[in-house]
């Protein structure tokens, strides 16, 4: 399932960020070929937003095994909205993958040795990588002075994709929201209800595409990928 609903504010282009071009594509475009490039992905689930007029212009969006969906006021509620769209398609015992649209630089074989490492676990988990850089809280009152250094020990940053049992993750989302727990992320709904999701260690290269400056770097990324898709 893949969240692409968003207007990348923080991108601050003229369209949303998934559209923009992106080492002769665009970034939604490349995702999709990495996900689809994963032989055990079956169906993606695509979540735009109303009356987005890029996604149809997109020749990726007749691909057979994609579906598209309307998106929601959040991220948490355009992935709700796409488990919507897999009633009947998946059954609750099925692995749902969900991955961000905006992180075109994930490697097939990142997702393939997730899947390795969680196709048995009882609850699933998350693409993520230990933090290396020394952390610190910025101040409530003036947000350019250091308040604190973070423990970075146990300290890793989440990526997608993050996968889960279709019927475990739909009702964590639905409770959470039930809860206004909110969530920027799926495993937040799983721990929300008690459970430890597992950290799968990925790559630092697999960035989510949230400012100017990451689109140069994902540039250099995918070049350096030329061959991952042959
Ligand atoms: N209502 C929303 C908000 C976000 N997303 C998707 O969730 C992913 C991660 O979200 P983020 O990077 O925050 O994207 P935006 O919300 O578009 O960015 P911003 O917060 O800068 O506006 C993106 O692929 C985005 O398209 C979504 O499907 N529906
Ligand atoms: C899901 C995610 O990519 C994990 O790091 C992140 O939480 C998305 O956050 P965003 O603010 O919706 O980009």
């Amino acid at each position: 399932m893949v969240p692409a609903a968003g207007i990348g504010s923080r991108m601050a282009a003229d369209i949303p960020k998934q559209y923009l071009p992106l080492h002769n594509a665009t970034v939604i475009e490349w995702t999709l070929r990495k996900l689809l490039a994963v032989q055990r992905v079956r169906k993606v689930v695509v979540a735009v937003a109303e009356h987005d007029p890029h996604w149809p212009q997109l020749a990726i969006s007749q691909h057979p095994q994609i579906v598209t969906t309307g998106g929601g006021a959040e991220r948490a509620d355009s992935v709700l909205a796409g488990l919507g769209a897999l009633q009947g398609l998946a059954q609750s015992n099925d692995w749902v993958l969900v991955h961000d649209a905006a992180r075109p630089c994930v490697q097939p074989a990142s997702i393939n040795r997730m899947i390795d490492e969680l196709h048995d676990h009882p609850v699933g988990g998350i693409l993520a990588v230990p933090v290396a850089d020394t952390l610190k809280y910025a101040s409530p009152r003036e947000p350019a002075d250091i308040d604190k250094t973070v423990d970075r020990k146990r300290t890793w940053a989440a990526q997608t994709p993050q996968m889960f049992r279709y019927g475990e993750l739909l009702n964590a989302l639905q409770n959470a929201s039930g809860d206004g727990f909110i969530v920027t992320d799926e495993a937040s709904a799983l721990e929300h209800l008690g459970v430890q999701p597992r950290l799968v260690v990925g790559r630092t290269d697999n960035l989510k595409i949230t400012t100017p400056d990451d689109l140069a770097l994902a540039q250099l990324i995918l070049a350096s990928q030329s061959n991952l898709l042959e």
